[in-house]
C-alpha cells in the first residue's frame, strides 16, 4: 500500500508520515523543499524522537520523496498511491490542486481504484475545501466520474510539533499525545483503516472541540507571550497573568461547546487542563512566532477565535478574554511573517478598526469589532 503526502514538514514527518508507516503504508512524501526531498531520497528513512522523559526514538523506514514542483511526478504519484494526506497548510491547498487533478485524470483513464484525500490542516473542512479546488480543474463530466473515484473525508489532527532544530535535517521531536480524527461518513464503504486513527460520523464536535481549545489556547499564549517579549509557549506559560487570559479565553469557548455538543462540564475541564499541560511541556520548545503564525487566518471568520467569539456572543456569553486576545493579534508585528506585515501594513494604511472587519469579515458596528478596537487602544 502506498501513500503519498504532501509536506514533508513537521507535522507530515512526525505525524502523519509516522502513523502512516506504522499502519503498513509505504509512504512518498512530495515537497517544494528541495534539500529536504533530496535528504528523504537518499536516506529513505528518518527518526522521531517522543518528547518527553523517556526521550523514545522511532525509526521510520521505507520512506522516499518526489519533488513538489514535478507536475509530471506528482501527477503520476496521485494515479498510483492507495491513499493521499497533505499537511501544507490551508493555504496552500490550492497550489497542490492541480497535481491532484491531473492525477485524478490519469487514474481515471487506467481505471484505477477508489481513494481517499485527507488533509490533515488545522481548519474546518480542509478535505473539502481541497475537494472544492481539484474539482474546479475538472470538466463537469470528469467530476461526474471522480465522484465515483475519490473522497475528501474532513479531518482533525492534533499533535504539537514546533520548528526543529536538529543537525540531522530529517529529524522531528514531538509531543507523545496524537489525536487523529477522520469522519467516516465521507468515506467508500469497507477502507482499509489506519491504525491510532478514530473514525466517526459526525466530525464537527470533534474538529470544533479541538480548533476552539487547543488552537484558540495557543494562540492566546502566542501573542500574549509575544507582547509580553518571551520567545517561547513554554516561557510565556509561566506569566500568571498568560496563564490567566488561556485558561479565560477556554472558558469561554468551552462554555459555548459544552452547550452546543453537550460535552460533560467536567471532562471538558480536564481535556483544558491537559491541553494547559501539553503547553508547558519542558521536554519541547515552541516558539510563539510559529504558534501566532499567519494572525491573518487566525483572525480569519471560520477560525479560533472569530466563529467561537461569535456564536458566544449569540448564547449571551461573556468574550472578554477572547477579544483581549484579538486585540493582540493585531499587534503581532513580527516582521518574518508575511501575515503579520501585512497585517500592520493595513493597519498603518487604513487604520486598526478597518483591518479587523477587512480580516474578520464582522462588520465595523459589530459589537465584538467594538469592544477589540476599545482593548486594541487600551
Ligand atoms: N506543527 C503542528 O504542531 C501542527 C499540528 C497540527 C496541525 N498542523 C497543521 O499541519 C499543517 C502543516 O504544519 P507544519 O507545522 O507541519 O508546517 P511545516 O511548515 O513544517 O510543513 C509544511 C510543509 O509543506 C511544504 N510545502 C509547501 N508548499 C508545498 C507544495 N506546493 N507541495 C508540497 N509541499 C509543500 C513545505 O515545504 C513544508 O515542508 C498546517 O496546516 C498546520 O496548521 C500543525
Ligand atoms: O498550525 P497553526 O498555525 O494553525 O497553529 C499553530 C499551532 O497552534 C498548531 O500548529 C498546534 O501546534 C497544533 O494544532 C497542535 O495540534
Amino acid at each position: 500500500m502506498k501513500a503519498l503526502h504532501f509536506g514533508a514538514g513537521n507535522i507530515g514527518r512526525g505525524f502523519i508520515g509516522l502513523l502512516l508507516s506504522q499502519s503498513g503504508y509505504e509512504v512518498v512524501f512530495s515537497d517544494v523543499n528541495e534539500s529536504l526531498v533530496q535528504s528523504l531520497q537518499k536516506r529513505g528513512s528518518y527518526e522521531v524522537t517522543i518528547a518527553d522523559e523517556s526521550r523514545e526514538r522511532i525509526p521510520v523506514h521505507g520512506v522516499d520523496a518526489i519533488d513538489g514542483r514535478n507536475s509530471t511526478e506528482v501527477a503520476e504519484a496521485v494515479a498510483t498511491a492507495d491513499l493521499i494526506t497533505t499537511a501544507v497548510g490551508v493555504p496552500i491547498l490550492k497550489h497542490i490542486a492541480p497535481g491532484i487533478a491531473a492525477g485524478i485524470r490519469l487514474r481515471m483513464e487506467r481505471g484505477g481504484t477508489p481513494f481517499h484525500v485527507i488533509a490533515c490542516e488545522n481548519a474546518i473542512g480542509a478535505s473539502t475545501q481541497l475537494k472544492e479546488h481539484v474539482m474546479s480543474l475538472l470538466s463537469a463530466e470528469e467530476q461526474e466520474k471522480a465522484a465515483l473515484l475519490v473522497a475528501f473525508p474532513d479531518s482533525a489532527v492534533d499533535r504539537i510539533v514546533p520548528l526543529q532544530h536538529h543537525e540531522d535535517p530529517l529529524a522531528v521531536t514531538v509531543e507523545r499525545f496524537y489525536e487523529w480524527v477522520i469522519n467516516r461518513s465521507q468515506m467508500f464503504p469497507d477502507t482499509k483503516e489506519i491504525s491510532g486513527v478514530h473514525y466517526v460520523d459526525d466530525l464537527i464536535p470533534y474538529i470544533e472541540r479541538k480548533l476552539f481549545t487547543v488552537n484558540t489556547g495557543h494562540c492566546s499564549a502566542a501573542y500574549a507571550g509575544y507582547h509580553k517579549g518571551y520567545a517561547t509557549i513554554q516561557e510565556a506559560m509561566k506569566d500568571e497573568e498568560v496563564i490567566g487570559l488561556v485558561n479565560g479565553a477556554l472558558q469561554e469557548t468551552g462554555s459555548m461547546l459544552i452547550r452546543v455538543y453537550g460535552f460533560d462540564a467536567s471532562e471538558h475541564e480536564a481535556y483544558i487542563h491537559k491541553i494547559m499541560d501539553r503547553f508547558r511541556n519542558p521536554y519541547l520548545s515552541d516558539e510563539v512566532v510559529r504558534v501566532g503564525r499567519s494572525p491573518i487566518r487566525k483572525l480569519s471568520p471560520d477560525d479560533r477565535l472569530i466563529r467561537p467569539a461569535v456564536r458566544i456572543l449569540e448564547q449571551g456569553g461573556s468574550t472578554e478574554h477572547l477579544t483581549k486576545v484579538m486585540a493582540l493579534a493585531l499587534k503581532f508585528d513580527y516582521a518574518e511573517d508575511p501575515e503579520a506585515v501585512e497585517l500592520q501594513s493595513l493597519i498603518a494604511e487604513q487604520g486598526a478598526c478597518e483591518a479587523f472587519v477587512k480580516v474578520s469579515g464582522l462588520d465595523a458596528s459589530h459589537v465584538l469589532t467594538q469592544r477589540v478596537m476599545v482593548v486594541y487602544e487600551q
